[in-house]
This record gives structure tokens, C-alpha cells and sequence, in this order.
């Protein structure tokens, strides 16, 4: 039946129409190049473009709004996500957004910005811990400090320490040498490679699979981990939950959280079965498992990328560095010994810059997050979707656009500087844009499956670029110094940066007058 599909109007290579083993190619043989393939089919064959035989990509700032609208009904793409564990293990692998609702609304209070400031002290903590490892890293090792395996166990040790009884101290482990930073990359090609298993539910195919990622050099750590967490739910599932009329505080551990918001929610008047039943499956010890789990997984790597392409940018780009130092100094002149708080850190307007450019030019999650449309009458770019189509736009198309982000490869926070807010614009010959850029940040995404840990992301932001900068003198020493970092990663949902650390450095402290 594909010579009359209702997907043949729209342009794309050939092969596309029949199998998705072309994208295939380019995820696993070309080995995440699927991205950069989808920047010249763009280029060839337009806004949208055929992809697979149910999928259409599109690149076009309407678009994404369109997709991941506030209130969208389109469920997540199942076969993309169920990379990440079965479709009821925990809310990020959910696909219908109304049954993700039920799970969302029970953890935001636990990640509100209120809640996230509340628990600030345990951020800062860690960033300390880091900072004093980092002052001595060269004198001790005699080379640079590979900051490639440094923040991700710093953000991990954040999360865990946020979110666990027990912190994971991976940050102690000298040199920053942890197994799992040091094994993470060449597993997720591992990860990528059941997304084309057919059905791993079939006897042979998830025993291959098992044994696959039993194989993985970081099997074993991972196994360590999610015995801790494993751990960490049996002591919550046993004990007995808080006096309900007592409501439970944002202070304590994630499980101890859930556990008891859920048994509050089963509790309230007036809920319909449906309800009851979804509500207690959450508490099911493999779905709170693996709700813990996937939040120790989307809270680390993706603010230590931000943090750490951030870094290199400004490392590579001194007369930007020296206007931040130089705002950091003045807000936070006793730098040496006193503490600053996010609030005051995320009020300074270029510190604000240099993290929202950092947000774009890092990429985040660049995989296009595949969306299902359910209903006939889906309209994208005025093109009527049939319904089953898988549709998406890589966040990577907004954050490179030139008419949004004019010379979009350019790291250059005042972009984000209006004229308006009172702080000088370095290039104020720029044309302002007219559009409202702010609205095309879209690294947390957009609609109701956008990122939930928004505020604690930031939150760690402010605190790693604010502390790092005031208290250390770093100098890049990685070999690769160019200063526009060239779009030259692999595409594993979160981008995978080649060989070299990206952001090697050497480290002094700086001095106070
Ligand atoms: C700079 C840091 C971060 C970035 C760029 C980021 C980005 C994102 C994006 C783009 C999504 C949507 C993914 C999709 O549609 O497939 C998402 C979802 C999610 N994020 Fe984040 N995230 C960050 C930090 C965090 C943190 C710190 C946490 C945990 C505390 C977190 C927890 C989650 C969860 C649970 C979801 C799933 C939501 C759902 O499926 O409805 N993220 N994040």
C-alpha cells in the first residue's frame, strides 16, 4: 500500500518511504549522524521532509510550536522512547501525556523553584567539593583536569545527594576517574541498538539484549547503582508512610515524597476508578524503581553538557569571559570566603546571558523527539497530518536558526541582552530581533511532556558558572581550541563529543586584593 500512502505528497529520499532502517544507517552504522543528515535533507528537500515511512521532520520555528504545544494530545514516540525502558516504567517513557499527567503532577511540587531553594545549601556543597578537588588537581596529577569527567560527577553527586538518603560520592573518586563517567560513552551506542530490535519482549531478542548490556564495560557500575536506589525504595517501601494530615516536605528523599503524595492523592473524594487504578500502579515497586532511575539519568548528563560546552565557549572567547568575571566580582566582591545565593546570582543579567547561550549552543537533548499524532485533524505548517504519523523537530533546528539567532554559530551571550534591560550591549549595531528569541530557547522543550527539573537545572547553572568563575582562574588546555565549536558530535539523544575531552583545563586559584 505505499504506492498510496497519505504521506507520498511530501518530499524525501526514496528509500525513506519504505524502511526505517535509512535512519537506521545513520544512527548506528554512521553512528549518530543522523542530525547532520537531517541538515542536508532539509537543505534539499525543505520544511518538511519524509523520513521513514510514518514520519515526517520538519524545520521551521512554527512547527515546534506546533508540535509540542501547550495541551497536545500527540503521545511520545514509543519505539524512540521505549529505548529507555518499557512504556509504564517511569513518566519520561510514558507516551500518552494525560496518563504522564497523573505522575507529573505528583512530582513537580518536589521540583518547584521554591522547593529546589529550599535545598540550595546541598547544591552549593557539591560545587565546593569540586572547586577545592579542582585547586589542586595539577600539582597533584601534574596534568590538566578533564572537566569532560569532572562535571558529570559533580551533577550526578547533586542529584543523588538532592534526591537519595545517600549521596553517590562519585565526586571523591581521585581524579575524577569514576568508572561510569569513564565508560558512559561508548555504552549508549549499546542503548541505540535495541531501538531497532523489532520486539525485545520476544524470548531471544531481550535475552540478546540483556546480554548485550550485560556486556557494556559499564554494566557493572550501573548494576552498583541501581542496587543503591533499589535499596533506597525498599527502606521508604517498609517504613511507614508520614501522618497524612501532615503534609509531607520537599526536604525529604524522592521516595519518601512519592510514597506519600500518592497514598494522599488515592485518598481524596470523588475519584473515579481510572484514577484509583493508575494511581496505584505508581506504586508499584518497578515503576517507583524506575522513576527513580530515569530521574538519576535526565538530571546529570544534561546539565553537565550545558555547564561543560558553556566552559569552553567562554574559554575560547576571552573577551566575554572577562565582562563575566568582571560582573561576578562586583556582585560578590568578598568572593574569596562568603557565599552567594542562586536568587542573587540569577538577577546578574550577563551571567544570565552567558547560561541561556550556553543552553543553545550545547544542544541538549538533540535527538527529535518523536510525537504521534492521535486525532484527523492535526495541522502542521497548514499541512493536514494523518493521524499515526510520527512527527518532530530537533531542538537544534530552532537553536541554529539564522533569522531567530542571526550568525547562530556564534557564541555571543549579549544576544541575549536587550537593550531595554539597562545593561550595555556590546554589539548594539546589531539589528534587534524581532522576534522574541526568549521564546526559542527550547532546551527544556515545549507543551506537557517539557522538562520537569527545569528549576533545579538552572538552580545548578547559576551556582557552577557563578562559583567556578569567581573562585578559579581557568586556562583551556585542550588541543582542539577552536573557538566556534563546530557541530561535530554524534547524535545519542544527548549529543556524544569525539575522542579528545572537550575541556581540558589547568586550574589556579584566583587571588584576592
Ligand atoms: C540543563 C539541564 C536539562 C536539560 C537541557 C533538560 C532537557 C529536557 C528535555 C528537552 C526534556 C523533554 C524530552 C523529550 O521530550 O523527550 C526533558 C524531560 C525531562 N526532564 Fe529534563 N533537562 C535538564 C535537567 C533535568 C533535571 C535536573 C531533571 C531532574 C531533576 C530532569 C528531569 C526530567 C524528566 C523527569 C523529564 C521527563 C518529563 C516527561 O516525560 O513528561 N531534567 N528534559
Amino acid at each position: 500500500d505505499s504506492f498510496w500512502h497519505p504521506l507520498n505528497r511530501f518530499p524525501g529520499p526514496l528509500l525513506a518511504r519504505w524502511t526505517t532502517w535509512y535512519r537506521g544507517y545513520y544512527d548506528l552504522v554512521k553512528k549518530g549522524a543522523w542530525l547532520r543528515h537531517l541538515d542536508d535533507l532539509h537543505a534539499e528537500y525543505g520544511p518538511i521532509v519524509r523520513v521513514g515511512p510514518n514520519e515526517l521532520h520538519f524545520n521551521d520555528p512554527r512547527a515546534y510550536g506546533e508540535i509540542y504545544a501547550p495541551g497536545s494530545r500527540f503521545h511520545k514516540d514509543s519505539v524512540l522512547y521505549g529505548i529507555f525502558g518499557h512504556a509504564a516504567s517511569s513518566v519520561f517513557t510514558t507516551p500518552d501525556p494525560q496518563v504522564a499527567a497523573v505522575i507529573r503532577n505528583i512530582i513537580a511540587p518536589y521540583l518547584t523553584k521554591r522547593a529546589v531553594i529550599s535545598r540550595e545549601a546541598i547544591v552549593r556543597e557539591k560545587i565546593l567539593k569540586l572547586i577545592s578537588y579542582l585547586k589542586t588537581y595539577t600539582r597533584e596529577y601534574g596534568v590538566p583536569a578533564n572537566l569532560d569527567h569532572a562535571l558529570p560527577s559533580t551533577t550526578l553527586d547533586v542529584l543523588t545527594a538532592l534526591i537519595f538518603k545517600e549521596c553517590f560520592n562519585v565526586l571523591e573518586t581521585p581524579a575524577f576517574d569514576h568508572p561510569f563517567v569513564h565508560h558512559s560513552k561508548p555504552s549508549v551506542l549499546n542503548l541505540w541498538i535495541t531501538k531497532y530490535l523489532p520486539n525485545t519482549n520476544t524470548p531471544i531478542l531481550g535475552a540478546f539484549t540483556r546480554l548485550m548490556s550485560r556486556m557494556s564495560p559499564v554494566a557493572p557500575v550501573l548494576a552498583a547503582q541501581f542496587k543503591l536506589v533499589e535499596q533506597e525504595l525498599d527502606a521508604a517501601l517498609q517504613s511507614e508512610h508520614n501522618d497524612l494530615s501532615d503534609k509531607p516536605s520537599t526536604g525529604v528523599p524522592l521516595y519518601r515524597f512519592l510514597i506519600d503524595r500518592i497514598h494522599e492523592q488515592i485518598l481524596r473524594p470523588g475519584l473515579s476508578q481510572e484514577t484509583v487504578d493508575q494511581l496505584q500502579n505508581l506504586l508499584q515497586r518497578r515503576r517507583l524503581l524506575g522513576e527513580g532511575i530515569n530521574m538519576r539519568f535526565a538530571g546529570t548528563d544534561t546539565v553537565a553538557n550545558a555547564v561543560l560546552v558553556g566552559i569552553r565557549y567562554l574559554l575560547t572567547h576571552r573577551i566575554v569571559l572577562d565582562q563575566l568575571i568582571r560582573e561576578l566580582d562586583d556582585a560578590w566582591p568578598d568572593g574569596s570566603d562568603g557565599e552567594i545565593s542562586y536568587e542573587t546570582l540569577e538577577k546578574l543579567p550577563f551571567l544570565t546571558a552567558v547560561i541561556k547561550e550556553s543552553l543553545r549552543l550545547s544542544h541538549g537533548v538533540v535527538t527529535p523527539a518523536g510525537r504521534v499524532v492521535r486525532s484527523e485533524n492535526a495541522v502542521i505548517l497548514g499541512e493536514s497530518i494523518p493521524s499515526g504519523t510520527t512527527v518532530a523537530m530537533s531542538s537544534t533546528f530552532i537553536h541554529l536558526n539564522a533569522d531567530l539567532f542571526p550568525n547562530p554559530k556564534q557564541f555571543n551571550p549579549a544576544r541575549w541582552l536587550r537593550s531595554t534591560s539597562g545593561v550595555d550591549m556590546p554589539d548594539q549595531n546589531k539589528p534587534q530581533l524581532e522576534v522574541n528569541s526568549e521564546r526559542f530557547l527550547v532546551s527544556f522543550s515545549r507543551g506537557p511532556r517539557s522538562c520537569v527539573g527545569i528549576h533545579l537545572a538552572y538552580c545548578e547553572l547559576f551556582i557552577i558558572f557563578g562559583y567556578l568563575f569567581r573562585k578559579l582562574e581557568l586556562t583551556i588546555a585542550s588541543t582542539d581550541q577552536d573557538p566556534d565549536l563546530p557541530l561535530h558530535f554524534d547524535d545519542f539523544f544527548l549529543p556524544v563529543y569525539k575522542e579528545e575531552p572537550l575541556c581540558a583545563v589547568f586550574v589556579k586559584e584566583r587571588v584576592f586584593y
